[in-house]
């Protein structure tokens, strides 16, 4: 449920990531001055390094008061912001950047940052639940297996973009070998082979792929998003459930509900892993618990 707000948002905070999108981050930090400055805003910048921002931005925003803090990057940005303002009163806001912008396409954020900027004067602000997941801090999506896997080697590459996911994705494919996993909820428990296995927060990845349909990010709960092994001709059908919402079409899928999930993977100390779109090793067993309506986020005021 989303929060009318009347407060004005005066002093605002920008974290731009200078290497993600291929906008021209000088061009933006002056539209956003700009625009900040004629409807009586300052706009303060935030430059990541990619060493240690975490610690970093938690210090600087200890030690500086902001109205709202705007990620203006990719996923990992986003992700980056969310945990520093985790907890607290401070709205996170989004101007996508990035090739996926997964969380913003799921809040209903405007994807051209020039129209995201309005939501600094006008929002509401949406508390939504977050995911702890080994300790590990995670907003929107996280998965083990084959996707994991595509994510870290398309971290590894030189290319980006759609056609280099799909590329590597190809390439990986024929060779790929689903492990075993088991999965305890609070209510059951599920032992097999998986091609993936998503720990989802949110409905949708960056690519438009409805992995967990019909489910909200401020419910208290979250979702195991299971595809299992399957047969090559079955491919283009879980394609198809996955683009129109219907995830839980296909024989080979299934999905658990949880506030708190325990994952093994038999014969398996660490585990690759991909939380909020970045490549980690965790090790088994895997705790995944969720902060219920843990982090306030700007969104339009229409939804
Ligand atoms: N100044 C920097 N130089 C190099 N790397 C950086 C810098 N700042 C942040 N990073 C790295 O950028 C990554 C996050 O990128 P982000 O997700 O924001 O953009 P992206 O990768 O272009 O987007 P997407 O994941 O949607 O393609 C993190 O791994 C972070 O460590």
């Amino acid at each position: 449920m989303a929060v009318p707000t009347s407060a004005t948002l005066r002093t605002l905070l920008f974290v731009l990531n200078p290497v993600s999108g291929d906008i021209s981050k000088a061009e933006l930090e002056s539209a956003i001055t700009a625009y900040c400055t004629e409807r009586g805003r300052r706009a303060r910048f935030y430059h990541t390094t990619g060493k240690n921002d975490l610690q970093h931005l938690q210090r600087h925003l200890q030690q500086h008061a902001y109205d709202a803090v705007f990620a203006a990057g990719g996923d990992g940005t986003v992700s980056l912001v969310a945990e520093a303002l985790l907890g607290g009163l401070v709205p996170l806001g989004i101007l996508p950047l990035g090739s996926g912008n997964g969380l913003s396409k799921d809040l209903g954020i405007p994807q051209d940052p020039q129209e995201a900027l309005k939501l600094t004067w006008q929002h509401v602000v949406r508390p939504i639940d977050t995911l702890q997941i080994n300790g590990r801090f995670a907003a929107h999506l996280a998965d083990l297996g084959f996707n994991a896997l595509i994510v870290e080697r398309f971290d590894q590459g030189d290319t980006r973009g759609p056609g280099a996911y799909v590329r590597i994705a190809t390439q990986e494919y024929l060779s790929y070998v689903p492990a075993t996993y088991q999965v305890r909820t609070e209510h059951e428990q599920w032992e097999g082979a998986a091609f993936m296995l998503t720990i989802a927060n949110a409905r949708t990845f960056g690519s438009n792929v409805i992995i967990n349909p019909d489910s909200q990010l401020d419910d208290g709960e979250f979702e195991i998003c299971v595809i299992e092994p399957f047969p090559g001709t079955a491919a283009p059908g879980i394609l198809y459930n996955l683009y129109t919402a219907g995830f839980d079409a296909s024989e080979y899928t299934r999905r658990l509900q949880g506030r708190q999930v325990s994952i093994r993977v038999p014969g398996a100390t660490r585990v690759l892993c991909q939380i909020d779109g970045e490549p980690c090793y965790l090790t088994t067993p895997i705790e995944v618990t969720i902060r219920p309506r843990s982090l306030r986020v700007l969104v339009p005021a229409a939804l």
